[in-house]
């Protein structure tokens, strides 16, 4: 068995997401294998980014270290059965992206207590400035978490949660949390529109205060409410719009919101455990 050798399974957004990171972060090609049925995909993962891939995990599998879960969830019991019997003797380290796929369904279907570190990325990880909550199961070591980083931080920042129920909390906020963002944008630039902007100019606008904003979020050392304070000048316009807001009770609706993601996480954890 290879440590440095890492095999996908799933060669889809998520797993093009880390095998880009990788690559432009240096990581040897000839040690990351794809297993990944569609054959565009494999063309296009191969003569992107140099990496070797096959039509079936058994190739992919053979002497890798660590093993990359990026199937959709409801296909996999099916891909993880079907892979048990052919894993590396070598307990190789498995970290799985699927949402909502407890740590135990997964050692279930492969048949042995592996390894597992759960991730759950979003998909800003594909212009490498994703957000990932990671937790690892009691059977992995410092080097496999170790090995489980440099996988994920190339796809943006990462960090580990010391309970895998909070990888619930984790889909609420950041998984699902770009859908958030997109929908303020679009609400936004269709606001601009309303308000006489032609649409380029509104759109443009939009994306680049969201940009800012995040920016010096990050940025500054003052947290979000001290740099909305900064904008609002006492009876000015933002207070105004803010008042809008705090009538609608906006920040009830986005705990609101996120509760129901994560009681929707919980559910899904659920349905895929009772599928062992
Ligand atoms: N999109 C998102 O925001 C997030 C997605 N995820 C998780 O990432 C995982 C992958 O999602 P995406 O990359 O968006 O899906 P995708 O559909 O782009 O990729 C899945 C890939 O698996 C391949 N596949 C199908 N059967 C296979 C088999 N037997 N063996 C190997 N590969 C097979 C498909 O051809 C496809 O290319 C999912 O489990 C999802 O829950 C996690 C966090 C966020
Ligand atoms: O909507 C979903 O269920 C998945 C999990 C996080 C982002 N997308």
């Amino acid at each position: 068995m290879s440590t440095a050798k890492i095999a996908f399974i799933g060669g889809g957004n998520m797993a093009t997401s880390l095998i880009a990171g990788l690559v432009a972060d240096g990581y040897a090609a000839q040690d990351i294998c794809v297993s990944e049925p569609n054959p565009e995909r494999r063309n296009a993962l191969q003569a992107r980014y140099g990496v070797r891939a096959f039509a079936e995990s058994t190739e992919a599998l053979a002497d890798a270290g660590t093993l990359v879960l990026c199937v959709k969830p409801q296909i996999a019991r099916q891909v993880c059965t079907a892979m048990a019997p052919t894993l590396p003797s070598a307990a190789p380290l498995v970290v799985s992206v699927m949402a909502g796929v407890p740590e135990r369904t997964i050692q279930g279907w492969l048949g042995r207590p592996l390894p597992i570190v759960r991730a759950m990325p979003n998909t800003p990880a594909m212009v490498q400035t994703g957000a990932i909550g990671l937790h690892a199961s009691a059977e992995v070591d410092a080097e496999g978490r170790n090995r489980a980083e440099t996988i994920l931080r190339a796809a943006g920042l990462i960090r580990w949660v010391d309970d895998e129920d909070k990888i619930d909390a984790v889909t609420a906020i950041s998984g699902s949390g770009p859908a958030y963002f997109f929908l303020f944008m679009e609400a936004l630039e269709e606001a601009g529109i309303a308000l006489g902007l032609d649409p380029e100019t509104s759109r443009l606008l939009t994306m680049q205060t969201a940009l800012g904003a995040a920016k010096m979020a990050i940025e500054s050392d003052a947290p979000p409410s001290r740099l909305r304070e900064q904008v609002t000048s006492p009876g000015g316009t933002t207070e105004r719009a803010l008042e809008v807001f705090a009538d609608a009770d906006l920040r009830g609706l986005i705990a609101r919101a996120t509760a129901a993601a994560r009681d929707r996480a919980q559910a899904l954890s659920k349905t895929l455990s009772e599928d062992q």
